[in-house]
């Protein structure tokens, strides 16, 4: 391939786990990747373009190192599209560090910095920036839900929403520049509205993804379910239940939980963040009030607050927790065993679940309940791709505000710098800023007809 200016060396790092396994696979990208095998190979020749070949890997004394498989993908057809070769080695310690050992010692090789691969397929044009965040997160992803989202992403899904919106505001604001630059011709009436109408759709649009609840960040991040109540009404013991360990201390002694316990669990596919509370009560001492400020300080950040009040004296129930029900909260009455809790409680005037952590009595009926519950909150109703950052949701809100500057604008001049303004803060989303450009492009056809 021709040497990229921008990247003269050839970088190589393991793309599997370290530690002992069947099989560990070294890549190499840049312009001697080539080279780098054939040196590795003893100058064997090459095999065909994405054809697994064995190879036998000897030392620079021609001793054998290792027998393996070497995969070639000349650029621009490769991951990070330059010549990238890939070897398949047995994965040991001792291999590997002999064949890293031995990369190194070549003319015009170094060791891959942290995501240099995926930074180099970016700047290549292989993918944009959200296909790249999206391969991390594929990579992270820990439940069935964020594995889809992620390779949603990485498909392009978000990116082509981005651009949709970019293309259709860039082109607005070509129609808008032409009418700058030409003062003298007054913009019709039909292309005016056009511009506008464009805005105010981009507008629409924009602002219903970013009303979306933060879905796609819930989804990638985790959903916060905070566990709230009274002291000793066994919220430890049910989140040890949940999480299928003894996570939290649970004592018969009221106010054992102080600190904020989180755990994570899968819930139905669903990354979920439970967090375990120090039960609500007026406080005896500094240390319990403090931890009764995080909880309440928690159940506030929280997604879902799940309250679980002490049945044992049922009907009486807690009124500092019950003064944080609300309808957006799960109520679960606890200890069933105790006292006659019925199955479907009423709880300030909102059905509730009866159950007991101690006989698991009810639980099945709370599991189902709780990833109904998440799994309608992140569920998106329209299908469209969700931002997944904060990043993205930064930048949207930054072009939507510039859009609805642009509106309001006394002067077109100070209106067609908002529009390239809202321009600019999309291509940050998916790393392309080159509105002029694309402007350029636009114009030139617009300029025709003149
Ligand atoms: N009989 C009965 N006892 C339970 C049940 N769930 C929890 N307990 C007991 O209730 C006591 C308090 O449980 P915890 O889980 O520590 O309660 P907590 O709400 O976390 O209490 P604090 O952290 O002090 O606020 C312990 O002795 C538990 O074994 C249940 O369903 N039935
Ligand atoms: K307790
Ligand atoms: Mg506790």
């Amino acid at each position: 391939m021709k040497p990229n200016p921008m990247h003269p060396d050839t970088i190589f790092a393991p793309a599997t786990a370290p530690g002992r396994a069947g099989v560990a696979i070294v890549r190499i990208s840049g312009p001697a990747a080539d080279a780098a095998l054939s040196a590795l190979t003893a100058g064997a020749p090459l095999a065909a373009p994405r054809r697994a070949a064995r190879v036998k890997v000897v030392d620079a004394d021609g001793e054998p190192v290792d027998d393996g498989l070497a995969l070639r993908f000349p650029a621009p057809a490769s991951f990070t599209g330059e010549d990238v070769v890939e070897l398949h080695l047995h994965g040991s310690r001792a291999v590997l560090e002999a064949v890293m050992g031995l990369l190194a010692a070549q003319e015009g090789l170094r060791v891959a910095e942290p995501g240099e691969f995926t930074r180099r397929a970016f700047e290549n044009g292989k993918m944009d920036l959200t296909q790249a965040e999206a391969l991390a997160d594929l990579i992270d992803a820990e439940t069935a839900a964020q594995r889809r989202q992620a390779l949603r992403q990485m498909d392009g899904a978000l990116a082509r929403l981005i651009e949709d919106w970019r293309t259709r505001l860039v082109k607005a604001l070509g129609h808008f520049e032409a009418f700058i630059d030409f003062p003298d011709e007054d913009l019709p009436p039909e292309a005016q509205a056009a511009i506008w109408g464009a805005v105010e759709a981009l507008i629409a649009e924009m602002t219903a993804h970013l009303n979306d609840g933060r879905r796609g960040e819930r989804l990638r991040d985790g959903f916060h379910i905070a566990i709230i109540g009274p002291p000793n009404a066994g919220k430890s013991s049910l989140l040890n239940a949940l999480a299928r360990r003894e996570a939290a201390i649970v004592s018969d002694i009221a106010g054992t939980t102080r600190d904020v316990v989180d755990v994570h669990l899968d819930l139905g596919g669903y990354a979920v963040v439970l967090a375990d509370t120090a039960g609500l009560r007026e406080a005896a001492e500094a240390i319990e009030s403090e931890g009764i400020r995080r909880a309440r300080a928690r159940a506030e950040q929280a997604d879902l607050r799940l309250a679980v009040f002490d049945g044992a004296a049922w009907p009486d129930l807690d009124a500092h927790t019950l003064s944080l029900v609300d309808d957006s909260a799960l109520v679960v009455v606890n200890k069933a065993d105790l006292a006659a809790v019925p199955e479907a409680p009423t709880v300030a005037g909102r059905p509730a679940l009866g159950l007991s952590v101690k006989t698991g009595q009810g639980m099945d009926r709370l599991l189902a309940r709780l990833t109904e519950e998440v799994g309608a909150r992140l569920a998106g109703g329209t299908g469209a791709p969700a931002l997944t950052r904060e990043r993205h949701r930064r930048a949207l809100a930054e072009c939507v505000e510039a859009l609805t500057q642009a509106r309001a604008a006394a002067l077109p001049e100070l209106a067609g710098e908002d529009l390239r303004m809202a321009a600019r803060a999309l291509g940050r989303i998916t790393g392309r800023v080159e509105v002029d450009e694309l402007l350029d492009v636009i114009f030139r056809d617009f300029c025709i007809g003149k």
